[in-house]
């Protein structure tokens, strides 16, 4: 178990123009696998991710991590963003960022190249690549520093199923690597795939919580037996 956990939210709310946008919550997490948020949209996924990454500002309320250390944190957002160098320049660019001795950015480069199938392109500008490929540059140019924690916002929206599968292959070998995985999807046969923890959102709160075994098998609410099912529930 990462030191930085557990993580309490305390009275946490978010308001945007006098409108509240998350909250209250109140949540003790302390995960021993990945934690997948749910909820229709508009239900505060997003807003609670940028809140735990420090993105986000909250009006009242208290983010307490054990140890708080946001240089250990990663964000994959839905939308990859790359900068407009290289595969392998975007790459090596965070381990630069941390003075790592070079020969060590060239190894990690080319292993992540490799586990990510994008050695033939090493060399072209990244913002050429697909969107699936863009994608699983932006998850490896996350994980090539070993964060601790990675948030991921619908990382495979508008993916086809080939290249979420490989994001998934990805991801499932960074949380059996020790990196505490917390992340929002539409998707619920990838909820159902990577969750080990579910968080249901709905209106801004937190209206479930639990082990996804228990909640898929057995929803304690009405609404999220209609989540589930696939009705819409605002
Ligand atoms: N900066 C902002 N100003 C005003 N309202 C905002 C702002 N950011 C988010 N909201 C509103 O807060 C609510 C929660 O938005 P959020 O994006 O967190 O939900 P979500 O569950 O991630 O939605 P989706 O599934 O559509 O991505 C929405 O009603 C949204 O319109």
């Amino acid at each position: 178990m990462s030191a930085l956990f557990p993580l309490t939210l305390r009275d946490v709310q978010v308001r945007r123009k006098r409108k509240r946008v998350i909250g209250p919550i109140d949540l003790v997490l302390d995960p021993s696998g990945p934690t997948i948020l749910i909820g229709p949209n508009g239900s505060g996924k997003t807003t609670l991710l940028r809140v735990l990454h420090g993105l986000e500002r909250v009006n009242t309320g208290h983010v307490g991590w054990t140890r708080n250390d946001p240089s250990r944190h990663a964000f994959v957002f839905q939308s990859p963003i790359v900068m407009r160098r290289s595969v392998a320049e975007n790459l090596a660019y965070p381990l630069r960022l941390l003075n790592t001795p070079k020969q060590e950015i060239k190894q990690a480069v080319d292993d992540w190249l490799q586990r990510t199938g994008l050695t033939a392109v090493r060399n072209s500008p990244a913002p050429r690549l697909s969107g699936g490929e863009r994608q699983k540059l932006a998850i490896a140019r996350a994980l090539i520093r070993k964060p601790d924690v990675l948030f991921l916002d619908e990382p495979c929206a508008n993916l086809d199923g080939y290249a979420t599968r490989e994001i998934e292959a990805l991801l499932h070998e960074a949380a059996a690597n020790g990196t505490h995985l917390i992340m929002a999807t539409h998707d619920m046969g990838q909820a159902r795939r990577l969750a080990h923890g579910l968080l249901f959102m709905l209106d801004g709160k937190i209206h479930e919580v639990g082990s996804a075994a228990d909640l898929f098998a057995a929803p304690s609410t009405d609404e999220l037996s209609a989540f589930l099912r696939g009705d819409i529930v605002i």
